[in-house]
């Protein structure tokens, strides 16, 4: 039961932490009668004392932050994914009304998510995924978010979620995404996106240190000037910053102070392995999931490099750099291309109802993948709503024909000198199979029927075939 008199505020947050505070912060700053729920005392304190401009309180009991919200109460989830949301949300059940929403904007699985909302709509309480994307800038200072699930629900917070989103050009970033748990699929797969980005920049960084022997400095200004061009993205932004960075301990920049092992919380992976079961070839994202994997192997690592003779300088052309920044187009628009091409046959799949122009719409800001590229890929689709996949778009084709010459210089120039570049490589050789209008898969296909009888079709009649192999006595 709700009472009246204490019911002030419009939306509530669960989890006062680096997104919850920030967004709550940013809702508040638009406006909004906002209030939150944390256990730790600690992010309370921080959370009031952020707020004091707008006299913002926050609850450390369940019951009391439930009965300060406005009827039919909207609740926000941005605790950490998994079994703690769970808990919550069974915390919380007892205490709703029917009608009320609960939004849960931190990156679930997606699957957790399509089951959360049907054990709730039983309860008449209606709950949807929303993906959100920016950091702890993009929360407090306009996000990119994917929210997806009930549309009525969806209609009672769009006014907010455009007021608190990142714009561009006066657009908000926000949309309603789709049925079901479609919100978080989007933003797995943004996050899958960013994992390619990032190795892309790692393997960048390992062509400019390792393969031509550059400084830091050198390293920097590289990544500035591209900032400063078609490549110009939040990743690259934040990139050539870290190369300004200094350790305050030694002195010298903290990139070369921290270990080279990189952690993950699974959005990644999760995107890899939704893309094995639907079959949608992802392979400059797992090409970055792996790499973070391979990186944790230090010991072996460190050991094989002792039995191993180690990577040669580049012999780099004249126009290296130029090459470069040409193989940086090329597998940064190939990274984009899968995570797109995934949302295209997931939306076939799941039933999503994917509007892919509206999705890179919403990415051009706020978001981690932001990037000047996000608008040619919002007009191909724009102009071609059912594009299945980006190549077949013809500006998009001019671009990356431009860039070829250059992607392929710099991909055998690295293999050749034995660096590691598995994204780059991943993405060229994505390309060549996927323009090649007859693989050698008629090989495979011959091998299977012959240790399997596992049956092939024929080019010149329809059917399912089997060939007795070993009856030729080969
Ligand atoms: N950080 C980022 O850049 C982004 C994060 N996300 C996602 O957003 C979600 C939140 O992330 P983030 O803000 O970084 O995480 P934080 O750990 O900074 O914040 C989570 C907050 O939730 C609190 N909390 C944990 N359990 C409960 C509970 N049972 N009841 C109430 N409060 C609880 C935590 O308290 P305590 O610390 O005491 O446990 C903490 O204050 C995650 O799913 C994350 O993956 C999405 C986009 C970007
Ligand atoms: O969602 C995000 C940005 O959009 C997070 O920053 C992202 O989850 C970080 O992932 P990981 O810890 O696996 O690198």
């Amino acid at each position: 039961m709700n009472n009246d008199r204490k019911a002030q505020y419009t939306f509530g947050m669960v989890g006062l932490g680096t997104m919850g505070r920030n967004l709550l912060l940013n809702m508040a700053d638009n406006g909004f009668a906002v209030t939150g729920y944390d256990k730790s005392e600690k992010m309370l304190q921080i959370f009031e004392e952020e707020g004091k401009k707008h006299n913002l309180k926050g609850f450390s009991e369940i019951e009391d932050f439930v009965q300060s919200l406005q009827t039919p109460r909207t609740i926000i989830l941005l605790v950490p994914a998994g079994a703690i949301v769970d808990s919550v949300i069974l915390e919380l059940q007892p205490l709703l009304d029917e009608g009320d929403i609960i939004i849960d904007s931190g990156n679930s699985h997606f699957t957790d998510t399509s089951r959360r909302a049907i054990e709730l709509k039983e309860k008449g309480i209606h709950f949807f995924g929303m993906g959100i994307s920016g950091g702890e800038e993009g929360a407090r200072f306009g996000p990119s978010m994917m929210p997806g699930g009930d549309k009525k629900a969806y209609s009672v917070v769009k006014k907010m979620l455009e007021a608190v989103s990142a714009k561009v050009n006066d657009e908000p970033c926000v949309t309603y995404i789709g049925p079901g748990a479609s919100g978080h699929f989007v933003k797995m797969t943004h996050n899958g996106i960013e994992y390619a980005i990032m190795q892309l920049l790692a393997e960048t960084y390992e062509i400019l240190k390792n393969g031509l022997d550059y400084d830091n400095n050198q390293i920097q200004a590289v990544f500035e000037k591209w900032n400063n061009g078609r490549l110009k993205s939040f990743l690259m932004e934040i990139t050539k910053d870290v190369f300004l960075f200094k350790d305050v301990k030694t002195g010298n920049l903290l990139v070369d102070e921290i270990k080279d092992e990189a952690k993950s919380k699974g959005t990644g992976k999760w995107t890899s392995q939704v893309a094995m079961d639907i079959e949608t070839p992802i392979p400059t994202i797992d090409a970055a999931v792996s790499s973070r994997n391979l990186s944790k192997l230090k010991k072996l690592r460190v050991e094989l490099a002792e039995a191993f003779p180690a990577a040669e300088k580049i012999n780099a052309t004249k126009d290296f750099i130029n090459d470069l920044e040409e193989a940086f187009y090329f597998a940064m628009a190939s990274a984009y291309a899968q995570g797109m091409h995934l949302l295209w046959q997931a939306s076939i799949q799941y039933e999503y109802e994917l509007n892919l122009a509206e999705i890179a719409k919403i990415w051009r800001g706020g978001c981690i993948i932001r990037a000047e590229f996000l608008e040619d890929i919002y007009q191909a689709y724009k102009k071609q709503p059912e594009l299945q996949h980006l190549y077949e778009d013809t500006s998009i084709q001019k671009k990356i024909n431009q860039s070829l010459k250059g992607t392929r210089n710099v991909v055998c120039s690295a293999i050749q000198a034995g660096l590691a570049i598995p994204a780059y490589a991943a993405s060229l050789t994505y390309f060549d199979t996927l323009k090649t209008s007859r693989m050698p898969s008629n090989l495979t296909q011959a091998q299977r029927d012959f240790f399997g009888a596992h049956t092939f079709e024929r080019i010149d009649s329809e059917g399912i075939f089997h060939a007795d192999w070993n009856k030729q006595n080969l």
